[in-house]
């Protein structure tokens, strides 16, 4: 088998608002045909990521590259598509004519049809944008989004809205076209919606990737169980050396020791160490996500994640 193309890659991409750094030396590579999902809390830098590979704002230091080639370049051969999370629409035009019109500003498109009963919306088409739900607006932008057929999707939170049924069929309908070579990397905060959908999960937190892998990798971060002791002047040096230790966090004289295998963590402390007060909790998925996006209050802790590295 022939090998894939890169279809996105950044290397060392920061991006700085003023005295803000949104996104900090970010490296990326996407293969044709990938489903990826960008996974992180508010303000993680998601956005602002999916506008540089969109050409629409440029990095501050580092390269973007799509398909090879500057991003602006992409989009003018109609390489390049996107669905936002606002914007684009014309309230007076019903979906047919939103369609058309988006249409005829391409030279070679697929046939309106199409694109309608793919984003399946073909039964709404003569409604006016502005009757239409917010999760049917999000559809048509999706019909928008195919009428050229691109090589590359970028969706930003592209189910907001959407019912049930219409997240099934939206995401069906993705999978059908990644299947046939198409690049698709879509912004999400929902682990649920990124680890049934997506081939590999990125997960970005504060401007920098944290974990990078499949769905199955990110899971068994969250798999172990978190051990917890009462220790002074912890070693943790000598922790992390024990088989499969994913991460240490010290807060004052507490040790959090997330891990796969806790009984030899809960043997090593109680025999080895003058560690006491010990406790075994399980940790769930979104416990996972939340440490390692860093959003829980740990101001002293030290974070490894090579565990998920791809
Ligand atoms: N135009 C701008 N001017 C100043 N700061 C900005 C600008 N755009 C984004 N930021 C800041 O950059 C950081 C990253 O924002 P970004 O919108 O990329 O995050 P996100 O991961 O997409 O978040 P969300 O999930 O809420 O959409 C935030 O701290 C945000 O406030």
């Amino acid at each position: 088998m022939s090998q894939p193309l890169t279809a996105v890659s950044l290397s060392g991409v920061t991006k700085d608002f003023g005295r803000v750094r949104a996104v900090r030396g970010v490296d990326l590579e996407l293969q044709q045909g990938e489903v990826v999902a960008f996974l992180g809390p508010n303000g993680a830098g998601k956005t602002t990521t999916i506008d540089m590979i969109l050409g629409l704002s440029k990095p501050t230091s580092g390269e973007v590259r799509v398909l090879g080639i500057e991003p602006r370049a992409a989009i003018a051969r109609g390489l390049v598509a996107a669905v936002m999370q606002t914007g684009g629409l014309l309230k007076d035009l019903t979906v047919r004519e939103t369609v058309e019109y988006t249409r005829s500003l391409f030279v070679d498109t697929k046939p309106t049809d199409e694109v309608l009963a793919t984003a399946g919306i073909t039964e709404i088409a003569d409604r006016k944008v502005a009757k239409c739900s917010g999760g049917e607006q999000q559809r048509l932008r999706f019909a928008m989004a195919l009428l050229s057929d691109p090589a590359l999707l970028l969706l930003d939170e592209p189910t907001t809205g959407m019912d049930v049924e219409g997240r099934r069929a939206f995401w069906q309908s993705i999978r059908q076209d990644a299947k046939k070579g198409r690049t698709v990397l879509f912004a999400t905060h929902y682990l649920e919606e990124a680890d049934q959908y997506a081939d590999r999960i990125v997960l970005v937190s504060h401007g920098t990737i944290v974990a990078d892998g499949t769905g199955s990798q990110i899971k068994s971060l969250a798999s172990g169980r978190v051990v917890r002791v009462t220790w002074e002047n912890a070693d943790t040096e000598a922790i992390t050396r024990l088989g499969g230790v994913d991460d240490v966090e010290v807060r004052g004289d507490q040790v959090y020791i997330h891990a796969k295998d806790s009984d030899t963590v809960a043997k090593y402390l109680l025999t080895q160490t003058s560690a006491r007060d010990l406790e075994i909790t399980a940790k769930g998925l979104e416990d996972a996500f939340l440490s390692l996006t860093g959003t829980t209050d740990s101001t002293d802790s030290t974070h490894s994640t090579e565990g998920a590295q791809s």
